[in-house]
């Protein structure tokens, strides 16, 4: 069969099986699908001819671009999906690959025989041919190289065994491919929600794993897969999309705007199904206030929520060191790893500048270093991530409160320069900064509000008009409008050094743009 015979054969065979009930939508496991697609496509001449002949460059980008929309069609992923998440979902090699597994395996059989006269063509090929481009030995050396496999001389003077030598090979592909995908998609903001540590050629991700065969269960992780690839099309998409056409309200409950929060926290119509799913997850959480009393109402209303077992208190003193590194051992010891750390407490006392500053920014800076320590795979822990709060004080002047200000910057500042340590990548840490505006919580007290009631200690009543004359431009945050912030910083993995504001004007904002790599 001539080449560009076999090219076109394979191509058609392809076609004609995934429209014949192969593609896993059909309810053929995914994964099985994927496998017979490839035992058909090797078993055909195709391989057979294409590791020896030079195909043109244009057979080969058509070929490569046949092979990944195949394996995008498979996956139901639309053309927009990633590259490299297409091939790192299902674990699959490129043709590329497959072709040199296929050339390694052939190089190992002639250098490894014992017939001596293909031995002296060998050694013939070697000394003549190795400049020639398109010779065999010349290309099959350069696919040795790039996969950092022993010479062909040294494969000749010691041949392995030949289950070793297959081992070999399907290791360093994978390895090569794996880290060159990891690299294509590391920028890509759509892939977010993807675990990069998941996603290995060779293994199929979880994603497709953990499905039955059933049509629908297929056609579910179809959805699964766009989510994590950030391909699903949510209303708020197509509302932007057509230039506000199109509404961009949930469907399903109808009060909201659908986007990935929505869908996957907060919409009250997937409740159940939310239940379910969430039941399995477990949320541990370490509670540590020096104010024991409200701590224990907390843990109280925690237990009810996510179970005894599953929260703890421990009261402390964030400005005494020993006090403050014994939650992380008892949290440690409890829960076994720590993953998110959250420095919180701050207070507002202007008449006493030492405890202030000791709180609000010596305190975060000892919980920011106590996380680095308990929380680095270098020493230990599994990488995590650390929110500083500061307040939108730690980014503007406010002339009733400089020192509660100077406490605020001081956050913003330390955790932006933590966060540029080339060393952060090794520990798997990063660290984030939530600058939220007055928001209604115990600090922001009665008294701010209302104007019969003496100002705050430390506070003129000058200062005090001051303060609502701000609180009233600015408004007030909820609780709730802080919390969807501070969710955000957690799960968007790739915003180290991010600063954001939340204030009832703007909601989210991020400050400072994205963090710049190490400047100095
Ligand atoms: N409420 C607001 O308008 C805003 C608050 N923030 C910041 O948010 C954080 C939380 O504040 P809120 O919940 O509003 O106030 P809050 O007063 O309810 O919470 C602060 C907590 O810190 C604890 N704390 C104080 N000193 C401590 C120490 N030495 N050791 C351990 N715990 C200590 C307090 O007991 C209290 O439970 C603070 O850092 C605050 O500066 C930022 C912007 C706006
Ligand atoms: C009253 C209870 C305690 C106060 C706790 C706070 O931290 C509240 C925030 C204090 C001051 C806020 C100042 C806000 C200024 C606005 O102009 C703001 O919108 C500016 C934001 C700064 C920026 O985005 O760069």
């Amino acid at each position: 069969m001539c080449k560009s015979h076999t090219h076109h054969t394979v191509q058609l065979l392809v076609s004609y099986t995934q429209e014949s009930g192969l593609h896993g939508t059909n309810g053929l496991n995914l994964q099985t699908s994927y496998k017979n697609l490839s035992e058909l496509r090797h078993s055909t001449a195709f391989c057979m001819a294409w590791r020896f002949y030079h195909l043109t460059r244009s057979k080969w980008t058509s070929s490569h671009a046949f092979h990944k929309k195949n394996l995008r069609n498979f996956q139901s992923m639309p053309a927009r999906t990633a590259t490299g998440a297409v091939y790192l979902i299902l674990g699959a090699l490129t043709i590329e690959a497959e072709i040199h597994k296929r050339q390694l395996s052939f190089l190992y059989n002639i250098v490894s025989c014992d017939n001596s006269t293909i031995l002296d063509l060998v050694d013939r090929q070697l000394i003549m041919n190795m400049d020639n481009q398109q010779s065999f030995f010349c290309k099959v050396a350069g696919t040795l190289a790039m996969y950092d496999l022993p010479s062909i001389d040294s494969l000749k003077q010691q041949p392995p065994s030949k289950l070793k030598w297959k081992l070999s090979v399907k290791m360093a592909l994978q390895k090569y491919w794996t880290k060159f995908f990891l690299e294509e998609i590391e920028s890509k903001t759509t892939l977010v929600h993807l675990d990069r540590t998941l996603l290995k050629i060779g293994s199929v991700h979880p994603v497709w794993t953990s499905l039955s065969s059933t049509i629908s269960d297929v056609k579910k992780g179809a959805v699964k897969n766009r989510l994590l690839t950030g391909t699903y099309l949510f209303e708020s998409n197509k509302h932007k999309f057509s230039g506000g056409k199109e509404s961009s309200l949930c469907r399903l409950c109808g009060t909201s705007n659908e986007d990935i929060t929505h869908f996957l926290l907060l919409c009250p119509a997937l409740h159940q199904q939310r239940k379910a799913l969430f039941s399995n997850l477990k949320a541990l959480v370490c509670l540590c206030d020096i104010d024991s009393e409200e701590g224990l109402k907390t843990l109280k209303r925690f237990q009810t929520t996510f179970g005894n077992e599953n929260v703890m208190f421990v009261k402390c003193d964030v400005t005494d060191h020993d006090s403050f590194e014994n939650v992380f051992k008892q949290a440690k010891r409890k829960f076994g790893v720590l993953d998110i750390v959250v420095n919180n407490a701050g207070l507002l006392a202007e008449d006493n500048m030492r405890k202030t500053m000791m709180v609000n920014s010596i305190g975060v800076i000892e919980g920011t270093q106590l996380a680095t320590h308990y929380l680095n795979k270098e020493s230990g822990g599994q990488g995590g991530v650390v929110v500083n709060i500061s307040s939108t004080a730690g980014l503007t002047p406010v002339f009733y409160m400089p020192i509660y200000v100077a406490s605020k910057y001081s956050i913003v500042g330390y955790t932006r320069s933590v966060s540029q340590n080339p060393a952060n990548k090794e520990r798997g840490m990063r660290y984030t900064c939530l600058c939220p505006a007055f928001t209604d919580t115990t600090m922001f007290d009665k008294k701010w509000s209302d104007e019969g009631e003496e100002p705050p200690p430390g506070f003129s009543e000058e200062e005090k008009k001051g303060a609502l004359h701000l609180i009233e431009a600015t408004g007030v945050n909820t609780v709730e409008e802080v919390v969807k912030g501070f969710m955000t910083l957690l799960e968007v993995d790739d915003n180290n050094g991010a600063v954001m504001t939340v204030t009832k004007k703007h909601g989210i904002q991020y400050r400072h743009g994205k963090p710049l790599s190490h400047k100095l």
